[in-house]
């Protein structure tokens, strides 16, 4: 469980607060997507989940025990670099210390990505790659996993791949996942709750509520792709 009381930040002392009186309880086995306007704090939000940056103000207690992060794919990916997508995959289980490489071929498997685990990783299409990043973000056996837009530069097809998988991680294997959402629909189709940041605030509600309160408030229709 994560629980944000009254949470304030400000990335610089003496500046406004970017953020201000955020209060949210994550629970085990939710899945939670992050929405709202470019700008807005969503990922400054994540770095506070992450433990990157502290509250300036108000209390946020992280009870889960091993998080997993997976960025935005250009963040990560450096096409022209040779990699095989099972070098990867040892490469983490060498930062991570993991001796049991079948771990390997497990998650890639269970990501549908075993046949792919001798192709460079520059080769795989955009949701083959997401798919190959949480399967490498899986190997840590993390109880959270946070990811950063992981339809970015993906196209549809490819979404349609990924996001079953994430659904799937949390439904059938209890994983915890939050997830910053530009894709209202995946967003919509996955997540019980979207936690909504703007204007400084956070509000947690079921996609109904907020395509009532918001979509059809700021575009006068309740259509949302
Ligand atoms: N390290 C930093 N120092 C100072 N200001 C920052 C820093 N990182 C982000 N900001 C500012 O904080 C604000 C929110 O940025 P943030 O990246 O959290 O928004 P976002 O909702 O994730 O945006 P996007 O949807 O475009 O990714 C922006 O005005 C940004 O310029």
């Amino acid at each position: 469980m994560i629980q944000l009381s009254h949470v304030y930040y400000a990335y610089e002392i003496g500046t406004p607060y970017l953020l201000r009186d955020l209060n949210l309880t994550i629970h085990n086995g939710d899945y939670i997507s992050i929405v709202g306007e470019n700008g807005s704090g969503k990922s400054t939000f994540v770095k506070l989940l992450l433990g990157l940056l502290k509250p300036s103000e108000g209390s946020l207690v992280n009870d889960f025990k091993r998080t997993s992060y997976v960025s935005q794919r250009f963040e990560t990916l450096n096409q022209q670099f040779p990699i095989t997508v099972r070098e990867v995959m040892n490469t983490y289980c060498k930062v991570l210390h993991i001796k049991d490489r079948s771990l390997v071929d497990h998650y890639l498997e269970l990501m549908k990505m075993g046949e792919y685990s001798d192709s460079l990783i520059g080769n795989l299409s955009g949701g083959q790659c997401q798919k190959v990043f949480i399967a490498r973000a899986l190997l840590g056996h993390p109880d959270l996993l946070i990811l950063d837009e992981p339809s970015t530069g993906i196209d549809v097809k490819s979404q349609a791949e990924l996001y079953p998988f994430l659904k799937k991680l949390n439904e059938e294997h209890g994983l915890t996942i939050v997830t910053v959402e530009h894709n209202l629909r995946a967003a919509m189709r996955n997540s019980k709750f979207l936690y909504h940041v703007a204007n400084g605030s956070g509000h947690l509600c079921s996609p109904e509520e907020y395509i009532r309160e918001y979509v059809k408030e700021n575009t006068g229709s309740e259509s949302y792709v």
